[in-house]
């Protein structure tokens, strides 16, 4: 039996999310994901981009962020956005309180088709870089990075999440491989200095590496914001191909994931049955 149950449709969602105002992000976004639903009927999971709801900036994260709860606003919306459309969704990630520790994540929720909250993902590498003439960032200056590697059970099989920066510890991918994956999705937000250096390589060794699909979502960019996000939302088959990519504007991008692709790069390339755990340490043992 493959990692992925059948072949599924899906969607990414590249809209221009991180307006300040979270109403206006959410009926936009309610908008594409409900053309997606039109233009690709039977879509089973759809991808939404890296802090769908607001600004991604440091200065902003706690002044959006929200308690996980039924009634917050943004759980509310994505709550009801997957049991509307009857899709998995993966709901990019919000600003999330922890109001026990009073630390702020930069939080990936993920829902079933009944609008149930099935699992979290809290970024667990934060993005702190100073690119000289690039860009600087500095995400621990007001958010906690998370502690747990995250793999969801769904109908459809398994799958792995991270978030955006999360992509460059591969790590995280090859755990939830290990743990019998079908796909990574990274919600994310690249730059117009990094993107162009490595988003797309980074999306294609994941899948190399661990013979999944690998999924990438980006806002689209908005020219004249305070964050120019790279926009290529991406969907990576086993082989490494690309099998999907978005402009730097707003666009749905859609594609078919098919079990036989997995099982027959598997087959031919068989790394996942070659590895010498006698030789390096199998990191998916001991992995949170
Ligand atoms: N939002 C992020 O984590 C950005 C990561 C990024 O741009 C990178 O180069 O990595």
């Amino acid at each position: 039996m493959s990692v992925l149950k059948s072949k599924i449709k899906v969607a990414l969602i590249q809209f221009a999310s991180g307006m300040p105002d979270k109403a206006v992000n959410f009926k936009n976004c309610r908008k594409f994901v409900a053309e997606a639903m039109r233009q690709e009927p039977g879509t089973s999971l759809v991808v939404l981009p890296e802090c769908f709801n607001s600004t991604y900036a440091a200065s902003e994260f706690r002044k959006n962020a929200e308690v996980i709860e039924q009634s917050s606003p943004s759980v509310k919306f994505l709550s009801d956005l997957a049991r509307d459309y009857k899709v998995t969704l993966v709901g990019g990630t919000i600003p999330e309180l922890e109001p026990a520790s009073n630390n702020v994540y930069n939080t990936c929720l993920i829902f079933d088709k009944t609008g149930q909250l099935i699992g979290r993902h809290r970024k667990v590498h934060l993005f702190d870089v100073d690119i000289p003439g690039g860009i600087r960032f500095k995400e621990s200056d007001s958010l906690t990075g998370g502690d747990t590697s995250t793999t969801i059970d769904t109908p459809h099989g398994k799958f792995g999440v991270g978030v955006c920066y999360d992509m460059r510890f591969p790590e995280l991918a090859t755990v939830s491989a290990r743990r019998g994956a079908f796909a990574m999705i990274y919600p994310s937000a690249f730059n117009t200095t990094t993107g162009p250096l490595h988003w797309h390589l980074l999306a294609r060794a994941r899948s190399v590496d661990n013979e999944l699909y690998t999924m990438l979502c980006s806002p689209a960019r908005v020219p004249g914001s305070g964050y120019q996000a790279y926009g290529h939302s991406l969907v990576v088959d086993p082989q490494g191909n690309i099998i999907a990519e978005a402009g730097q504007g707003e666009e749905i991008i859609y594609a078919e994931l098919d079990p036989e692709k997995i099982d027959m790069m598997r087959n031919m390339i068989p790394v996942t049955r070659q590895t010498r755990f006698d030789v390096y340490h199998d990191v998916s043992t001991d992995a949170k």
